[in-house]
């Protein structure tokens, strides 16, 4: 994995996200984002992570205002002609989006707020906010990555193949991101973004 200076050390992110600060995860669907970032807040619970909107409907398990909030498409599009999001994506047929007011309102608190996010809306956040801490998570191959979706088994068929489509090109993305960590170890995974946020 690549390196670069912990956030403590990134002087233009204290600058401009002062008190608080970004950090976006992204990554291929199935690569272990939503799996690290529990890991991460359980390890670190002063994090605040951002819960997003989404039209897809709740797997079994996902709780409504915990998972995501789950909302129609209508109710979507009207909070996007709203400004309401603070970026915004569609993603496998579905819109998914990140509420703009509570993460201002947890920056300007002082907290570290933590994205789970797409590659489209991550994009959308580095150009917003040049100094967030961006970090793009790797299968170690896509072979892994499909037995990954496929272990979850929580998509159909159709999902799958879109999910797969696209990973292969949000995987040559990845070098335009602050970090890139191949989650392969899930434990090495974790220490390598506990380290780029910690020192
Ligand atoms: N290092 C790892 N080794 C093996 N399996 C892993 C590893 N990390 C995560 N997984 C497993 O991979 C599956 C997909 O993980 P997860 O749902 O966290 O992915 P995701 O990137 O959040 O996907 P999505 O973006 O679609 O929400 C889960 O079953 C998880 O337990
Ligand atoms: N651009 C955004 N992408 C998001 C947001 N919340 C989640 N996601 C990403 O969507 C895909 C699919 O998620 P899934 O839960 O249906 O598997 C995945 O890559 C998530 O990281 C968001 O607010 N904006």
């Amino acid at each position: 994995m690549i390196r670069v200076l912990p956030i403590q050390s990134r002087a233009t992110t204290k600058e401009s996200l002062n008190p608080g600060a970004l950090i976006v995860l992204t990554g291929p669907s199935g690569v272990g984002k939503g799996t690290l970032m529990r890991s991460l807040l359980q390890r670190h619970p002063e994090l605040y992570y951002s819960v997003s909107a989404t039209t897809r409907s709740p797997r079994p398990g996902e709780i409504d205002g915990k998972s995501y909030y789950f909302i129609t498409r209508s109710k979507f599009e009207q909070l996007i002609a709203g400004g309401e999001f603070l970026e915004w994506a569609e993603f496998a047929g579905n819109y998914y989006g990140t509420p703009r007011e509570a993460v201002l309102n947890q920056i300007n608190s002082g907290k570290l707020v933590v994205l789970e996010i797409e590659l489209e809306g991550a994009r959308q956040i580095r150009a917003s906010f040049p100094t967030a801490l961006s970090i793009f998570i790797l299968p170690p191959s896509l072979e892994e990555l499909e037995k990954r979706i496929r272990s979850r088994n929580q998509d159909s068929e159709d999902a799958i193949a879109r999910r797969l489509h696209r990973a292969q090109e949000e995987i040559k993305a990845a070098d335009e991101f602050d970090i890139q960590i191949v989650n392969d170890d899930f434990k090495t995974a974790l220490n390598d973004i506990e380290a780029a946020l910690f020192g």
